[in-house]
């Protein structure tokens, strides 16, 4: 098999989708700034998501608690993947859906925000914490992909990628998250 025509077309795919992206700007400029207000006032960044974009959530909440693209202040952020025995006595004692929502349930405050990552957008852990952090005044951002999903309705904003493939829509969800950070970082320097 030629694998050089399938990496061509995956290349293609992805410079669509990008091209595509771009409808998104003014959403992903409100959340960042909506985080920004946030911070000012105290408040944290929750990051939340299952297999690859677990990751994602680690990747993104290291770059405020850490630098982006400037030395600056330490920004609060965590991602609630991290934290093995805590989602291991969840999971086992309560029910893995329960692994995010009970850590924001125990850590979070109105003035926080909450970014969800699901692919799917219909991960029952995921959708969990969005109704808590609605319920808390916490704000909630999904990212997810194109068709949005059951987080497409649960969020106060939906950043929906225009992808439909679990990886692509994951490579969208990083430089989403990417964008938020350096405008995060610029405004909070
Ligand atoms: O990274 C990948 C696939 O690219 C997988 O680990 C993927 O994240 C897992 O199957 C997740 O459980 C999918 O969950 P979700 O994105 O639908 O919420
Ligand atoms: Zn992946």
């Amino acid at each position: 098999m030629d694998y050089e025509t399938v990496i061509r077309e995956r290349f293609r795919e992805t410079a669509q989708n990008y091209e595509k992206l771009t409808a998104n700007a003014e959403q992903i400029q409100k959340v960042s700034l909506e985080i920004v207000a946030r911070m000012r006032r105290g408040g944290c960044v929750y990051f939340c998501g299952n297999g690859g974009s677990a990751a994602d959530a680690q990747h993104l909440a290291a770059e405020l608690q850490g630098r982006f693209l400037h030395d600056r202040r330490p920004l609060s952020s965590i991602a609630l993947t991290t934290n093995t025995s805590t989602l291991t006595a969840i999971g086992n004692d309560y029910g893995y859906a329960q692994i995010f929502d009970r850590q924001l349930r125990g850590l979070g405050q109105t003035e926080d925000v909450l970014v969800g990552l699901s692919t799917s957008g219909n991960s029952e852990n995921i959708m969990l914490a969005m109704a808590t952090a609605r319920e808390m005044g916490i704000y909630a951002v999904g990212l997810t992909g194109s068709t949005g999903g059951a987080m497409a309705d649960a969020c106060d904003t939906c950043i929906r990628v225009p992808a439909d493939h679990t990886a692509r829509i994951q490579e969208m969800h990083i430089a989403v998250g990417h964008m938020m950070c350096e405008i995060v970082e610029q405004e909070l320097m």
